[in-house]
């Protein structure tokens, strides 16, 4: 995370730009766990970086409106044999996924199969080249987005590991993101009053404490509470899709809880945002109700089914999952 750069952020949202983030949404929807900072000039998927684009921010938000009750209406993300590597080694090795619009689907797999690769790969992390496959995203090409464009169009990741942003007041940083992506879909910014009317009834929906906007972004925040701003973050920036990598991880059993019912919530409101769950844990699903589960292996997945897949690998482990794919 470019901090020096988010706190310029605080005193002109222009400095984002002098330092090489445009946005804070970009921070927000296209960072990785890793606290490294995808590069909004850089393009994952070899041979995009002059490739005509082929949709706006404002054209893909509006696709998924218009193409309602069509037949052949696109998945939110149609994710077609994805390969994709770091420094050489190959981690993905054609994974297959197709989620429609208002679906949850969790991602489970072991240590390494290569997960939080593919999440960072979708919101175009630098160190990440795409060597093979296609991805969809509201029916047009998402590798023909750049990182920032991939957030404008309502892709969100949650960081697996929230990091502080010392100095950085949180609610600016939420304006400052929810203002950068209604800009990029023609909608009028909020100025500081108009967004503490978007933002309050979300803190009282989601059953957030005021007191998170006062402080600064995630500094001495607990991992709960951290997790609770990712979810705060997702529902202020109003997205599409929200990929939630191991929102679970670090949380005693009433923080999970809450963080899930935070999750909940926010489905019931927005009924058409899709969901991609990175988890380890079958508990989180008996917080959050979930479409459908894939298991993941040696970067593709190789099973998927519903809710029971969870609960026969919570109690079978991976092994038994693994002999039919051997
Ligand atoms: N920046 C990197 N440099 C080198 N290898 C990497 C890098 N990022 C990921 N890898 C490797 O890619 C593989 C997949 O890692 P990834 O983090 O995607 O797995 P994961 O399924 O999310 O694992 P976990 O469940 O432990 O979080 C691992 O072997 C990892 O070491």
């Amino acid at each position: 995370m470019n901090v020096a750069g988010l706190q310029g952020a605080r005193r002109s949202p222009g400095a984002l730009a002098g330092r090489g983030l445009r946005s804070p949404h970009f921070a927000l929807g296209a960072s990785s766990g890793s606290g490294r900072q995808p590069c909004s000039t850089s393009l994952t998927r070899k041979g995009h970086r002059n490739r005509k684009r082929v949709g706006a921010a404002t054209e893909l938000a509006a696709s998924v409106t218009q193409s309602d009750g069509g037949a052949q209406e696109a998945g939110v993300l149609e994710v077609t044999n994805l390969e994709a590597e770091i420094d050489g080694k190959r981690i993905l090795n054609g994974l297959n996924l197709r989620v429609n619009k208002g679906e949850v689907h969790a991602i489970m797999g072991q240590n390494g199969c290569g997960k939080s690769t593919f999440s960072k790969v979708l919101v175009g992390h630098p160190d990440y080249s795409v060597v093979g496959g296609s991805v969809g995203y509201k029916g047009s090409d998402l590798f023909a987005l750049e990182p920032e464009e991939r957030a404008h169009a309502g892709l969100f990741l949650s960081f697996q590991y929230p990091v502080e942003i010392p100095g950085v007041n949180n609610t600016d940083f939420l304006r400052l993101a929810c203002n950068s992506r209604r800009k990029a879909l023609g909608q009028p910014e909020f100025d500081p009053l108009e967004f503490y009317g978007h933002v309050a009834p979300i803190l009282e929906e989601l059953k957030i404490d005021s007191k998170f906007l006062n402080r600064n972004v995630n500094e001495g925040f607990s991992g709960g509470e951290r997790k609770r701003n990712e979810v705060l973050q997702l529902a202020v920036l109003e997205s599409d899709l929200a990929i939630l990598d191991e929102i679970d991880s670090g949380l005693d059993i009433d923080a999970l809880r809450e963080v899930a019912e935070a999750v909940n919530k926010l489905k019931e409101k927005r009924k058409d945002m899709a969901v991609v769950l990175i988890t380890h844990y079958q508990r989180l699903l008996d917080y959050l109700e979930v479409d459908f589960v894939h298991i993941m292996k040696k970067g593709k997945v190789v099973k998927t089914g519903g809710p029971e897949l969870a609960r026969e690998l919570e109690s079978e482990g991976y092994a038994s999952i693994d002999l039919e794919f051997e």
